[in-house]
């Protein structure tokens, strides 16, 4: 693809808060209409990298375009919040108003005519149906309610960029589904790019980039497959008969292995590569499964091993 289609590009960012570098010169593009996960454990640093993006604190050094608009002060900054739409990670609506009266007032924020706010509304209720919501106070809304008030909140302008602080952090399963599928509708129907950080991998999974920080510095980045391939690894999971000492065998084919709870784990370069292992032990075994590399095996060995793993 080519550098036409980047909408986010961010390179040699640091932030400073006096004595703590949270965000230590990290580079990345994000494409148009892509779902781009920003991952890494408590205190990485995304958190300040979205509200450096966002224009909500200034950055110490590094060059941020949005949307064809630079980040500094003054008018770019103004252009850059028309384009983009924030959901931080704790809400900012007030409690007093309906939940049609939080987002009205919103769009009137941003200077809509009456008939573009209107249309707007009816844009946003759909995708987070807010109807059984919508003459609420938020005070009285559930967490999951909530959460759907705030990512509306931030669509009233029908914004290019979607960030994400955490979306469906807290939230009860059936919600936190509901909630993600309203963002990859939004995706996937309006070619909107989503920024998101998240904790949950299955949500990382389904991104289009991923991009992982540590210590404010940036640690891994590509697309899940290429992530998986290069830090995750599948396994054979082994429980076999009484009368079979694995290990002898193990040590002739020689193969690693871990034990856990008479479960002897094998890690192999490829799913089929059970097959054949399967077949030679034929007999000996008494329950095997395979088990696929995960995003969450991904996010653990970047983090822990911070290297490749070479199997
Ligand atoms: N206003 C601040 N003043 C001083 N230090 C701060 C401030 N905000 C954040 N930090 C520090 O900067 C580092 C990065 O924090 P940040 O909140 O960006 O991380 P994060 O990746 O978003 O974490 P989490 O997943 O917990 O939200 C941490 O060491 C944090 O303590």
């Amino acid at each position: 693809m080519s550098e036409e289609q980047d909408i986010i590009t961010v390179k040699n960012l640091r932030k400073a808060y006096g004595q703590v570098e949270a965000v230590k010169g990290i580079s990345f593009a994000v494409k148009k209409g892509e779902l781009f996960a920003f991952l890494g454990t408590n205190g990485a640093g995304k958190s300040t990298t979205i509200d450096i993006l966002c224009t909500l604190i200034k950055k110490t050094s590094g060059d941020v375009v949005i949307d064809g608009f630079k980040l500094g002060e003054g008018k770019e900054n103004d252009q850059i919040r028309k384009k983009i739409g924030v959901v931080f990670q704790d809400s900012i609506l007030d409690e007093r108003l309906t939940v049609y009266e939080n987002i009205m007032n919103r769009g009137q924020y941003y200077r809509l005519g009456k008939t573009t706010l209107q249309e707007n509304y009816n844009f946003v209720s759909e995708y987070l149906k807010l109807d059984d919501i919508k003459n609420k106070k938020y005070d009285a809304l559930s967490g999951g309610q909530r959460r759907r008030a705030d990512i509306a909140r931030a669509l009233i302008h029908k914004p290019t960029i979607l960030f994400l602080d955490e979306p469906t952090t807290g939230l009860d399963p059936q919600t936190r589904v509901f909630v993600w599928s309203a963002i990859k509708r939004l995706q996937e129907e309006t070619n909107m790019t989503i920024f998101l950080t998240t904790h949950y991998m299955e949500e990382a999974a389904v991104a289009n980039q991923v991009v992982v920080i540590k210590e404010g510095q940036l640690i891994a980045s590509g697309t899940p497959n290429q992530l998986k391939e290069r830090y995750a690894f599948d396994s054979l999971h082994l429980v076999f008969s009484e009368t079979f000492d694995p290990e002898e065998w193990f040590e002739k084919e020689e193969l690693s292995f871990t034990l856990k709870n008479s479960m002897y784990s094998l890690r192999l370069h490829s799913t089929l590569d059970a097959i054949e292992t399967l077949k030679k032990l034929e007999g000996q075994i008494e329950s095997f499964e395979v088990i696929k590399g995960s995003m969450d095996d991904v996010f653990i060995n970047i983090n822990e091993e911070g290297k490749k793993i070479t199997s």
